[in-house]
């Protein structure tokens, strides 16, 4: 049994313009000890999608249908109460983006730590102390900023002090959404490395949420790509990135150039934006950006397995993936308005 299962998932909010399908049958398992990584664009579903394991989805939020299945139990059939008392921090931790930009500033450091380690610990005031001070030194930050301001920290540093209290109770599952967004590049590296050995020494399992591919693919052992609330490709990270069977992976991983690509190529970008999730296109959702799309794609888009093992995409067209591939990293098949013939 997968340590999290999200088994046909599907959460809308309710607004003044109609229900938002955010997040549409998704079906995602996290085995013990391994990085899933979910990728995508602004406004695919991925916060959401995270923030519902954590209980933490705002009011106008419902889960309309689906399971969270967390070590065996049901999670959406679970109270508030339980879920603060058994599950945030002591079973699932939360990095989340610029964290510390959300915490009362009138905290000093120790208070964030003593809080959760109180909570869920019987340690004394002394062993708290104790620990806390290792945490912060396992994340390679000066013990002593402990008695510190979060908003006297940089946010490189503050970003390591919300790994630290994600550690803090040896949680089986971390959730990082967008742990280095808004960071200095040259940071954003030394987190994401942070993030990945720490989880490794500690065995827990992760799920890895990006709109970067490049560090998406570095971490995680397996991936899920969204696009509009929908998974469109899932499968062994090494089979998605080496090759991504669905028009959007192709495009987004051509916008995020490798550090050892060629400076000179081009940089390619999928033109226009993810559709309003009020009254999404039916069929394929990515249909009105996709270069290949035929009158076939306004049809449900199947399941395709690409290869014998997991690997699968959401596209009528997983054959022509080869042909993907090349089309995909000119500028002119994105940027042309008739469909690109791949057959
Ligand atoms: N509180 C809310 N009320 C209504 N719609 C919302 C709310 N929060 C998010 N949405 C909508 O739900 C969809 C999914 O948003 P979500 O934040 O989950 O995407 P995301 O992929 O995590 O993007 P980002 O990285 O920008 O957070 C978007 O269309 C967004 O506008």
């Amino acid at each position: 049994m997968a340590l999290l299962e999200l088994n046909d998932l599907n959460i809308e909010y309710k607004t003044d313009q109609g229900n938002v399908r955010a997040v549409e049958d998704v079906n995602i398992q996290i085995e013990k000890g391994e990085t899933v990584g979910i990728v995508g664009e602004s406004g695919c579903g991925k916060t959401t999608m995270a923030k519902s394991v954590l209980g933490i989805l705002p009011s106008n939020a419902n889960i309309v249908s689906g399971e969270i299945i967390y070590d065996g139990k049901d999670l959406t059939e679970r109270s508030e109460d339980f879920l603060r008392e058994n599950i945030r921090w002591s079973e699932i931790s939360w990095i989340a983006q610029n964290a510390m930009n959300a915490l009362n500033p009138v905290y000093r450091i120790k208070s964030l730590f003593h809080e959760a380690l109180s909570i869920h610990t019987d340690l004394s005031k002394a062993e708290r102390r104790e620990k806390i001070e290792q945490l912060l030194t396992d994340v390679d930050l000066d013990a002593a900023v402990i008695n510190d301001y979060g908003h006297e920290l940089s946010g490189g540093q503050r970003q390591r002090v919300i790994i630290a209290l994600a550690l803090a109770l040896s949680p089986p599952l971390i959730i990082a959404d967008e742990p280095t967004t808004g960071l200095d590049v040259v940071i954003q590296d030394q987190i994401l490395r942070l993030i990945s050995d720490l989880q490794k020494e500690t065995n827990s399992a992760m799920m890895f949420i990006s709109h970067d591919v490049n560090a998406v693919a570095e971490v995680s052992d397996k991936t899920s790509v969204m696009y509009a609330g929908n998974v469109v490709e899932s499968g062994d990270s090494s089979d998605v990135f080496k090759s991504p069977a669905h028009p959007y992976t192709v495009g987004l991983m051509n916008a995020f150039p490798r550090i050892d690509s060629d400076p000179d190529d081009a940089l390619v970008t999928i033109p226009g934006s993810p559709p309003e999730l009020i009254d999404p296109p039916k069929g394929c959702r990515f249909k009105s950006r996709c270069p290949f799309a035929t009158e076939d794609c306004t049809v449900t888009p199947p399941d395709t397995k690409v290869n014998n093992r997991s690997h699968v995409a959401k596209c009528h067209y997983t054959s022509k993936a080869e042909k993907f591939r090349e089309e995909g990293k000119k500028i002119e098949t994105w940027e042309q308005n008739d469909t690109v013939e791949v057959r």
